[in-house]
């Protein structure tokens, strides 16, 4: 594979007793962006780590172009890690320049792409403020610059939303399409999910070190069979073959087995008052999500 993909083949690796991530096997194709999520300690950022070449897997490769990544191929990634590493005494700008420098742009490069981002994610006023002395979520702004400015050809980005008031995710979203219409393999890990299902064009789950699912969001999202219903009288929606995933008063969401007849949970329905609301549901990715981390059990 010569293509600009990025793929975790077999990934494995424990920190003693804990198997962090076991046998992990996914790609994020060019042009792609791949929405990573999963429970606290799942795996996400020790993924991403291995990726970066910062942490070694125990066992399985990450390649990317088709070859594993080598100190000099990490330069042309655009990586933001979990433990944001700023300096706090040093301005936005110098930051930026210093750190697209470490990438290998020349000064005036290096210059012009400080104020063409800072320009882009709302930082023009705050270049020659200390990094310290800004908000958090102007901090974030600034490490999302750091990834971007030295014009990265594979992206992957810890958690890049946190903390982001909606203004500047709107501008993160708009350039994670734009990255990613320009051919470039986007990752990101995040918790939150309705962004998630709104930006990616695929999503891993990950529990327990373990992809569970990996899938575009509509295909995911087909795959439950899902029912809401809303009686207007006392039942208990859990009949044979029916999984109750969540109950608010009246109204229910119902996952069917295979077998399950959906007109005989209405008739069910009927038996017990009026009927005010039924119809399939497509799960959101929240649900679905709470769907596979609880039926496996939770993480640590
Ligand atoms: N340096 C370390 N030493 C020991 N255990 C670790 C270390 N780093 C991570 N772990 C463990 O490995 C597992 C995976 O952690 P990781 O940070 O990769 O999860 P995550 O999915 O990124 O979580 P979060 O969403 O909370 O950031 C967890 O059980 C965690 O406690």
């Amino acid at each position: 594979m010569t293509d600009s993909t990025l793929q975790f083949d077999g990934t494995t690796k424990r920190y003693g007793e804990v198997l962090a991530l076991d046998d992990l096997s996914f790609e994020v194709r060019p042009g792609e962006i791949f929405g990573f999520v999963g429970s606290n300690g799942a795996g996400k950022t020790t993924a991403m780590r291995i990726a970066l070449g910062v942490l070694s897997a125990d066992a399985g490769t990450v390649r990317w172009r088709g070859e594993p990544i080598t100190l000099e191929m990490a330069r042309r990634i655009g990586y933001m890690p979990e433990e944001r590493g700023l300096y706090p005494k040093m301005s936005v700008a110098d930051q930026l320049e210093y750190l697209a420098r470490l990438h290998g742009m020349s000064r005036a490069d290096a210059r012009a792409a400080t104020v063409e981002w800072t320009d882009r994610l709302g930082l023009t006023e705050r270049r020659r403020s200390e990094v310290g002395a800004l908000s958090l979520g102007n901090q974030q702004r600034v490490q999302l610059a750091a990834a971007l400015l030295h014009g990265p050809e594979l992206l992957v980005l810890d958690e890049p939303f946190s903390g982001l008031d909606p203004v500047a995710v709107d501008v993160m979203s708009s350039v994670l399409a734009e990255r990613a219409a320009a051919g470039v393999p986007v990752l990101f890990s995040s918790h939150q999910l309705d962004l998630v299902q709104r930006l990616c064009d695929r999503v891993g789950i990950i529990r327990s070190g373990r992809l569970v699912a990996c899938d575009t969001v509509d295909a995911l999202r087909s795959t439950e069979r899902q029912l809401t219903v809303d009686v207007r009288g006392p039942w208990d929606p859990a009949l044979p073959g029916v999984r109750v995933v969540h109950s608010e008063g009246t109204r229910h969401v119902l996952e069917l087995a295979d077998d399950v007849d959906d007109q005989d949970v209405l008739r069910a329905a009927l038996a017990a008052g009026p009927v005010t609301e039924f119809r399939p549901n497509r799960p959101t990715l929240t649900e679905l999500f709470r769907t596979v981390v609880t039926d496996e059990g939770a993480t640590s």
